[in-house]
């Protein structure tokens, strides 16, 4: 059972990141599970502190040099969590629900006792992430109403509820298997919330926003590492506090360290980030952390996680390392394309749309305006690259294919021929789609068809041929030309 204890007390007051550290360590060593109310109001509190009401009028130039590391008082954190265990206890009586294991009531109850305290006020700001936010303002981001579930569950001792995590979305896991799962808090905008629902497999089977159900399921450290994850170090659109973010930085490492982020690709994308803007001595670069990531997402989730190559991807963009990001778009593509898009997937829609009409374009006329550029080695005459844009395009019609919503329309088409129409000719020549030479045995085909129409997702061929008349993918020039003629055609 979680509480504040004396051990936890003599952290206090902390006055500096190392206190905070020192704090977390001991939460995490043992020898009780780390108390996620504590850590989330502490952890809030040095947020709120460090990023809000920041803006320096200029009268008080010297506390741009001053060190301003908030001293947290343990009277505040404790009376925090007084304030969120009093309404935990005070709400749920444990006496309605016997069970030795959660039920889905009463998850539900405890998801209704965050729920009904919150404000109405609009949800998709910065730092309403944390308890903190929750006990101070009443306001809370659908991540933080997951995580208060989830540490007022801890409160109960309903230790067998714990959070599952996707790359757009959170809900639990409970039961005696840790198996069952619900809904706790909203997704996205102008979607009436699934409270208390289970995310059945038919929901989650192809739908990127329950990644096929190869989500992140959370013990208490990996919850820890999901709120430090959380902490959003920004001030405003254009400034970062660096002291937030040194914290957020070092305590990722701290959970690294001991094996906490090892399931978890979205932290070892953050912390890759945080290596990016100020490198600890010592640590791995980067993009051996992206790396990494994407080793997790391969060895523990099946590769269906986009973000892993997208955060490389990023990376490698912002260095001008443009053939890599490529090549790590075409693995995002290659992930994304075992989904079905949904109207929930719009976050990664808006990440590939991003990539094909804004980053891909820039590349392509950043590397046209000096092509004796030797550093890329003009990627307009590499096939590796044009194949790997094909590939890009076309993971992204296969998860178009069989989708209960469209994805492209005229605008990627106009994008599309402008990136691949600077390819040299003789470069598109050289590259081979691995298509199949015409053999005699067709069975196996037609068994993919089959399987694929299981999972209501034609074939390739078939889908394509459908859409495009009797193509048979002689020329990908010509089966994209004939996709953007479709595409143009239905714009009309
Ligand atoms: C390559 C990128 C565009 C750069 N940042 C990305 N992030 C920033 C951090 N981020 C995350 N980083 C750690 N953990 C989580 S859990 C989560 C979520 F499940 F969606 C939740 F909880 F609903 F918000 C999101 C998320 C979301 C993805 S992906």
């Amino acid at each position: 059972m979680a509480g504040f204890r004396d051990r936890d007390k003599k952290h206090f007051p902390l006055t500096d990141s190392a206190s905070v550290i020192s704090l977390f360590k001991e939460q995490i060593e043992g020898p009780n599970e780390p108390n996620l109310a504590l850590l989330s109001i502490t952890l809030g509190c040095i947020e709120n502190a460090l990023t809000m009401n920041r803006a320096i009028p200029a009268a008080e130039e010297s506390a741009l040099l001053r060190p301003i590391f908030p001293v947290v008082d343990l009277e505040t954190v404790e009376a925090l969590y007084a304030k969120f265990e009093t309404l935990v206890r005070g709400s749920v009586d444990l006496t309605h629900y016997e069970s030795k294991f959660s039920s889905r009531e009463l998850v539900k109850k405890i998801s209704d006792v965050v729920w009904s305290s919150l404000s109405r006020s609009f949800k998709d700001k910065a730092h309403l992430q944390s308890l903190y936010s929750f006990l101070t303002g009443n306001k809370l981001d659908c991540f933080g109403v997951a995580l208060g579930v989830v540490a007022a569950s801890q409160i109960l001792g309903c230790n067998d509820i714990h959070l599952a995590l996707s790359e757009d979305h959170a809900w639990v896991v409970f039961g005696e298997d840790g198996t069952d799962t619900a809904e706790v808090t909203w997704h996205g905008k102008g979607n009436e919330d699934k409270r208390g629902q289970s995310i059945a497999l038919s929901v989650a089977e192809k739908s990127w926003l329950y990644l096929n159900g190869q989500p992140v399921i959370c013990d208490r450290a990996t919850e820890v590492a999901a709120l430090v994850s959380a902490a959003n170090p920004s001030i405003n659109f254009t400034m970062d506090s660096i002291e937030m973010g040194a914290l957020q930085q070092e305590l990722l490492w701290l959970l690294y360290d001991k094996g906490h982020l090892s399931k978890y690709p979205m932290s070892l994308g953050n912390l890759g980030d945080l290596e990016e803007i100020s490198p600890t001595p010592g640590r791995p670069p980067p993009l051996q952390i992206f790396q990494e990531a994407i080793t997790v997402a391969l060895k523990h989730y099946n590769n269906h996680h986009v973000y892993p190559y997208t955060y490389m991807g990023g990376y490698l963009y912002r260095k001008r390392r443009y053939k890599e990001a490529i090549k790590c778009w075409a693995e995002a593509s290659n992930v994304i394309r075992k989904f079905n898009y949904t109207r929930e997937d719009e976050e990664i829609y808006k990440e590939f749309l991003d990539i094909a009409n804004e980053l891909l374009p820039n590349i392509v006329k950043a590397v046209s305006l000096n092509p004796n550029d030797r550093v890329q080695l003009n990627i307009l005459h590499n096939p590796e690259v044009y194949a790997d844009i094909l590939r890009f395009y076309d993971g992204i019609c296969e998860w178009e294919e069989g989708s209960s919503t469209p994805v492209l329309h005229v605008g990627w088409a106009q994008n599309l021929t402008f990136s691949l129409n600077k390819f040299d000719p003789r470069t598109r020549a050289k590259i081979d789609v691995g298509r199949d030479e015409d053999s005699d045995d067709d069975s196996d085909k037609d068994s993919n068809d089959e399987n694929d129409n299981q999972n209501g997702k034609l074939s390739k061929e078939k889908e394509c041929t459908e859409k495009s008349g009797s193509l048979q993918r002689k020329d990908p020039q010509q089966a994209l030309s004939v996709v953007v003629e479709d595409l143009k055609k239905e714009e009309l």
